[in-house]
């Protein structure tokens, strides 16, 4: 048995990476670099630069490492640029994971677990959402994402695969041991953006609204660390290879936290009063959007980082190891 991970240089793949590798996993890592980094990619693994749509490169992939099971992290992730560029998003989260469907499906591949992501949601209300809500998403990223959730639904109703569908929520922190993080250049992320702003690195940071129908007026989301998350993938893939049905789970803890609260927290573990600027708001976002946990609490999934200030230290931490690489990512 071997995994195939498509987008292991990324953050959240390469998280994966690790806890498959600490497990024992036999794992071969696919990802294109356009966003990940190879030095992101743990040595206990093999590494193989390409495409996801490369028919003939999966195909020798799959067959060369035993591979049993996929877990497909690669994708494009800017909800803004997807709304500027929608047929990027078409093409490679959509039109790339058909394609990496089917060579899976030719290839006898028995599991499938997909990363999508709230933004299938759309507008919601201020309740935790559940995953059998209406789905309307508002940006070419949440459909291009969930079209792929349709195609995976279909293609295990015609053929012998179970698959896994996982709708993160906010994602973040960092590897406990520092072996990685988010790296991304250009970051738009809030907690990245608010360390990044304690270490000097930006000079202030913009609150996107102060007038949302919330208790303090800011966005609530729903901040999960990867490592949690990467945990319930594992969890995941062991219900499947013991031929349990396939799910569609939420990913988030149950409980949000307003832009401000999360301010206030980094100032807090960083120990820096930053300069922040309440500005207008930005284009798209929800109001709140908070996970209703039911279902991935129902499976033995126990978090360990369920506290956010502990979040944020790790991904402060992470932010000054990359603070001393020579070629750390642009701000
Ligand atoms: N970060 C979040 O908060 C979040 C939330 C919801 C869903 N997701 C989903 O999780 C997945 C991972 O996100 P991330 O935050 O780690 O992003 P990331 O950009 O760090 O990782 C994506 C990886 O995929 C690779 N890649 C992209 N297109 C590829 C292709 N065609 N072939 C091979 N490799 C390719 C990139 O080089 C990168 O290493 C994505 O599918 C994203 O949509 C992320
Ligand atoms: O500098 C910043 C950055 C963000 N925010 C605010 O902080 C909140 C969180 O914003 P993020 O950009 O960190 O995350 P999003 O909630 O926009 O998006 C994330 O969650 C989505 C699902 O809800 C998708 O999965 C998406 O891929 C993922 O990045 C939002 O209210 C945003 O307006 C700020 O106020 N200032």
């Amino acid at each position: 048995m071997g995994v195939l991970v498509t987008g292991g240089a990324g953050y959240i793949g390469s998280h994966m990476v690790l806890y498959l590798a600490d497990r024992g996993e036999k794992v071969v890592v696919l990802d294109n670099l356009v966003t990940g980094f190879d030095w992101m990619v743990d040595h206990r693994v093999d590494f193989v630069q390409g495409n996801i749509a490369d028919n003939a490169l999966v195909s020798r992939l799959i067959q060369d490492h035993g591979i049993d099971a996929v877990i497909h992290f690669a994708g494009s992730v800017v909800v803004p640029e997807s709304v500027e560029n929608p047929l990027k998003y078409y093409r490679n989260n959509t039109a790339a994971t058909r394609d990496l469907i089917e060579t899976c499906v030719q290839n006898g591949i028995k599991h499938f677990i997909f990363s999508s992501t709230a933004a299938v949601y759309g507008m919601v209300g201020l309740e935790p959402v559940a995953e059998d809500a209406v789905l309307t998403p508002v940006s070419p990223y949440g459909r291009s994402k969930l079209m792929s959730e349709w195609m995976l639904a279909d293609v295990a109703a015609a053929h012998p695969m179970t698959y896994g569908v996982l709708r993160y929520f906010n994602v973040a922190g960092a590897d406990p041991e520092m072996r990685s993080g988010q790296s991304t250049a250009g970051a738009t992320h809030l907690i990245k953006v608010a360390v990044q702003t304690a270490l000097g690195l930006r000079a202030s940071m913009s609150v996107f609204g102060d007038d949302y129908p919330t208790p303090d007026g800011t966005c609530v989301r729903d901040y999960i660390h990867v490592s949690d998350l990467v945990a319930a993938h594992g969890i995941l893939l062991d219900h499947l290879r013991a031929g349990g049905e396939s799910r569609t789970m939420n990913c988030g803890y149950g409980r949000g936290f307003s832009v401000d609260e999360v301010v206030s927290t980094v100032k807090q573990v960083t120990g820096v009063d930053f300069p922040v600027v309440h500005g207008p708001r930005r284009a798209g976002d929800p109001a709140s959007i908070v996970a209703g946990a039911d279902r991935i609490r129902s499976m033995d999934w126990e978090p360990q980082f369920d506290d956010l200030p502990t979040i944020v230290e790790m991904a402060y931490k992470w932010e000054r190891y990359l603070n001393t690489r020579n070629d750390r990512p642009a701000v």
